[in-house]
């Protein structure tokens, strides 16, 4: 081996490879190009970005593709608000408040128990088949939603629909997460928020266009077109590649490294060669194997105690501080008030003396392009800016921006008329609002949680923080109008509070993940990981040659 070497490629790179153990990462990287066998592997390390994606493309693909488990939950959002006031479905079914709580209540309900029993799933079924069978059940539901011909059953289809919904939250950043080159890992993932908010805006344009069309094609066609991506996110997950780090934990190493190198750009062979995979593919097994050393328990095992055991663990020393991370995380997005926003949105627009259309178009419409516009930016500086400065960042200004409404409303809300300049300001302070949370709250909500776990727990930690995210959106759906009857002003304050809180947990809490592999994550965790397992880690990584083959490949010595 004595004449591989590497050199830094069309990069910028100022820092050796696998220079800062325990990461065997390029903090600052760019590119970099190895020469091995007379061959060169360029790899993108570090900042990630657009370059990043477009040299993954491949995984860029993947990951899209996954991400049409977003495209189905932000689309129901977005079709809704515009189904719930169309001429036919409310001649048809004239409801009150109370039965279009139920309606809105039944998908999230329904989403939190799918996302809780995919966690149980996705670990004994592949990632794939889970996939493929969420979508099943969402195609059910939307079957039934749109031949719907009374009201119970097309209730009973949104909440038939929302375990599908709420199953295929949880997986497709899970999936994400698991194929995901470290250093693009956050812009991958950010695609879930990216197909969220794409899906609301598609579906709320469909509705507004379709809701002139004569009688009940007006909500059937909306509601019949999401069977569209259910059937194509089914049958193509099919192509999806497996993930690499669940077959390495069910000791299928060689399906691993094949499906590893299909995502790395690596045919078969040049990945035997490839020094970077098989570093990869060293901790993925280090990993496995650390996890059945320390657990006890075979992690092929079933069985309900197994089940049992294996949730308890995500609240044992060892993990405890990863899972509220996740369960904190989706607390903090839901109670930044996006979802009462675009709830309470309407009343606040007609409050200013808007009417009709523009109400929606402002609300939903604007709320929806907002959130879409501010996604992008996140994709592509999330890995390279960090987490951690994005959420202080954002709820800085969401809380600023809540506590500017609430100053506002409580001054004027006796007389719009004669303070339209406050209301207009607060309907740009919503803006901002939704910018800020756009950028920060909204993607990273599905980022963070998704990347925290190790191997053992993932599934189920994805899972409970995702139900988080549901159950937070259900509590926030059914305590805002009380709010907003009790104190408008009282209602921004509580948000305000919330993300001021935000803030705090932010800045002192949440350790930052750009740029670390998944199986590093423990280092970033490292005093709830513990000396013991360190040293284990260790030795199984010296066991299984991964020290020797960091020492061969870049002359550093790790000791
Ligand atoms: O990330 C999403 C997104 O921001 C949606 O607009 C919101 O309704 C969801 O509750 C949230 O989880």
């Amino acid at each position: 081996m004595e004449d591989h070497h590497f050199s830094p490629g069309d990069s910028d790179i100022s820092q050796p490879l696998l220079s800062s153990t325990p990461h065997h990462r390029i903090p600052h990287g760019g590119f970099l190009t190895l020469h091995a066998d007379g061959h060169s592997y360029t790899y993108a390390y570090g900042p990630g970005g657009i370059r990043g994606l477009l040299h993954n493309y491949y995984a860029l693909g993947c990951a899209v593709f996954a991400s049409i488990g977003g495209l189905t939950f932000g689309y129901d959002q977005g079709v809704i608000a515009n189904v719930l006031v169309m001429k036919d479905f409310t001649q048809r079914w004239p409801i009150g408040p109370w039965e279009k709580g139920v309606m809105t209540a039944a998908l999230e309900l329904g989403s939190l128990f799918g996302a809780l029993a995919a966690g149980v799933l996705a670990d004994r079924q592949s990632r794939r088949f889970t996939i493929a069978l969420a979508c099943a059940v969402f195609c059910l539901g939307s079957a039934l939603q749109c031949g719907a011909t009374s009201l119970n059953q097309l209730t009973w289809g949104r909440a038939v629909g929302g375990i599908g919904v709420g199953a295929l939250s949880m997986l497709s950043p899970l999936y994400m997460a698991e194929i995901s080159p470290p250093e693009v890992r956050g812009s991958l993932m950010a695609l879930e928020q990216f197909s969220i908010v794409l899906g609301a805006v598609l579906g709320f344009w469909v509705g507004f266009f379709t809701r002139n069309v004569d009688g009940s094609n007006s909500w059937r066609i909306p509601l019949g077109i999401q069977l569209g991506p259910g059937l194509l996110l089914a049958f193509g997950c099919v192509f999806l590649p497996p993930s690499p780090r669940l077959l390495v934990k069910r000791g299928r190493n060689e399906q691993a490294l094949r499906s590893l190198a299909k995502l790395r750009l690596r045919s078969t062979e040049e990945s035997a060669r490839d020094p970077l995979i098989q570093i990869e593919l060293l901790e993925m097994q280090a990993e496995a194997l650390l996890v059945a050393q320390t657990s006890g328990t075979d992690p092929k095992a079933g069985g309900i105690r197994a089940e049992a055991r294996s949730w308890a663990q995500l609240f044992s020393p060892k993990f405890i501080s990863r899972t509220s991370i996740g369960i904190m995380m989706m607390f903090f997005q839901q109670w930044s008030g996006i979802n009462a926003l675009l709830y309470y949105g309407p009343t606040l627009m007609h409050s200013i003396g808007l009417q009709g259309d523009a109400v929606t178009l402002m609300v939903s419409g604007g709320i929806g392009i907002v959130q879409f516009l501010a996604v992008l930016p996140a994709i592509v500086y999330i890995d390279r800016v960090g987490r951690k400065p994005l959420l202080r960042g954002g709820s800085t200004v969401m809380a600023l921006a809540h506590f500017c409404i609430s100053i506002l409303v409580w001054r004027s809300e006796d007389d719009w008329a004669s303070h339209s300049f406050a209301a207009w300001t607060s309907v740009g302070c919503v803006y901002l609002f939704t910018a800020a949370y756009g950028i920060s709250y909204g993607p990273i909500g599905w980022v963070l949680p998704s990347e925290v776990f190790p191997l053992s727990v993932r599934s189920k930690g994805v899972s409970l923080s995702t139900a988080s995210n549901w159950f937070n959106n259900f509590l926030i759906g059914l305590i805002t109008p009380v709010l907003m009857e009790t104190s408008a002003p009282g209602t921004f304050l509580v948000f305000a509070t919330a993300c001021f809180l935000g803030y705090l947990w932010s800045t002192y809490y949440v350790p930052e993940t750009a740029n670390v592999s998944l199986e590093e994550m423990d280092a970033v965790f490292g005093s709830s990981a513990g000396r013991e397992d360190q040293e284990l880690k260790n030795q199984i990584e010296q066991e299984l040659g991964l020290h020797e083959l960091v020492r061969q490949w870049t002359g550093y010595d790790e000791n």
